[in-house]
């Protein structure tokens, strides 16, 4: 059995960046990251635009301008001006080459065709110049930016479509159990409904995974091995949930060494979660999570998170820790390191009861787990506490 900083360590060291990529079109590419620099292909914006509802003027001494036309937002009229002369203009709308300045509307006074302004306006007042933004040919986002909505929105402004961004893991869950009915069927006596494929797959949208397939295999040694071989090969990484501890029929473990997966560690000082297993298969990365459902989704967040950011290239590989002050109390039983389902608010924490990891329903209105030492066996209410915040 290792301590929970190698397991982590091990799950760092033998987790690397997928570096494939694929084409999206921009409205499904938010959360990836470019795989190449984005070269703009147009000017942006693509003409001198008006930044305000108002009057375009070509300058001169005075105050007053005589009024010759109207451009509205979508125009493609060029009208000219003489110095002295103005346009009535709306924002967005092109601004001529011969007007120099746009006036806010509610600087100018109007009588008739004549303007009058509040006062002298400089030059490329109230203009947006053409490539103000990016120039045609210029680098628009660079490799590896983030694409956000107004990363998206400014890809769209471009004109541009697809993007070529980091491809994602392609991830395959594999429940196991005898005992699993799916909801809607009924229940009988000895059954229980699978729960953990539907929450695993929900972390992992969460994070903005999707390509995401559900396994299921009931506690069968050749079955079990069937759909774990074929789930290693076509997937980055493959989660398994139940199955892995030492009962007679676990078979996730002998199944896992038949195929060859390479055992990076099976059991960690902890709880929940102790018969956790990672291994690696050429480029695959396996976890066999314990079945329990909140040590499965412990488990998550505390080496699969990692593993996900690792194949992204993120900088942050764990969740955030912090330290806030405990509003409960807390009794630790025996000398493996605890996560502790809890409410995390305004830098304190409420640890809850019901922290069995067959038990999820405390971990449904968790925001955090508290993370407990080997060497601490007892949390006194105002004691600071490590917390790990969850992506809730
Ligand atoms: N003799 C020992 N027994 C057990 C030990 C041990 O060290 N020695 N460890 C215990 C711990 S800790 C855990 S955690 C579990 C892990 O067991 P498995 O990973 O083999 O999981 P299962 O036995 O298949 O299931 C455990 C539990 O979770 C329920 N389960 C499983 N899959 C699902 C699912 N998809 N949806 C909902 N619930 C699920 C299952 O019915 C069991 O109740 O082993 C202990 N035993
Ligand atoms: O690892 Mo188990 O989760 O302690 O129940």
């Amino acid at each position: 059995m290792i301590s929970i900083s190698e397991a982590i360590q091990l799950v760092k060291d033998n987790s690397s960046p997928l570096l494939k990529n694929t084409i999206k079109p921009i409205e499904k590419a938010g959360g990836y990251k470019l795989f190449n620099d984005v070269i703009s292909p147009l000017n942006m914006p693509p003409f001198r635009q008006s930044a305000m509802d108002g009057y375009a003027v070509c300058l001169h001494d005075s105050l007053t301008y005589t009024l010759i036309g109207e451009i509205k937002a979508g125009d493609s009229i060029q009208p000219s001006l003489k110095k002295g002369e103005a346009v009535r203009i709306f924002t967005g709308a092109p601004v001529p080459d011969t007007a120099n300045a746009v006036m806010m509307q509610e600087k100018v006074s109007v009588t008739g065709s004549k303007i009058t302004l509040e006062s002298q306006i400089p030059i490329h007042h109230n203009i947006r110049p053409v490539a103000e933004q990016v120039k045609k040919g210029a680098l628009a986002l660079s490799k590896n930016t983030k694409l956000t909505p107004a990363a998206i929105g400014y890809l769209a402004s471009l004109g541009i479509q697809n993007v070529t961004v980091f491809k994602k893991p392609t991830i395959a869950i594999v429940t196991t159990g005898n005992e699993l009915v799916e909801p809607g069927q009924t229940l009988t006596y000895g059954k229980i409904y699978e729960s953990n494929s539907k929450m695993l797959q929900n972390a992992l949208y969460n994070l903005k995974f999707y390509d995401v397939t559900i396994h299921k295999v009931e506690d069968d040694y050749n079955k079990t091995k069937a759909i774990l071989k074929s789930v290693i090969t076509e997937n980055d990484l493959v989660i398994i949930s139940g199955g892995i501890s030492v009962g007679d029929y676990d078979f996730v473990g002998k199944a896992l060494e038949e195929l060859k997966v390479e055992a990076l560690f099976y059991k960690v000082k902890q709880k929940p979660g102790k018969p956790l297993f990672f291994g690696k298969k050429d480029k695959t990365s396996i976890f066999a999570l314990p079945g329990n459902p909140a040590a499965a989704l412990t488990c998550f967040y505390a080496y699969v998170y990692i593993a996900l950011q690792k194949m992204m290239d993120n900088e942050d590989l764990e969740l955030p820790r912090i330290q806030a002050k405990s509003l409960t109390k807390f009794m630790k039983n025996g000398d493996r390191p605890q996560y502790l389902k809890a409410i995390y608010s305004n830098g304190t924490v409420k640890i809850l009861e019901g922290q069995s990891s067959a038990m999820l329903q405390t971990f449904s209105v968790s925001n955090a787990l508290v993370f407990v030492p080997e060497e601490i066996n007892k949390i006194e209410i105002g004691d600071l506490v490590d917390v790990v915040l969850l992506p809730v």
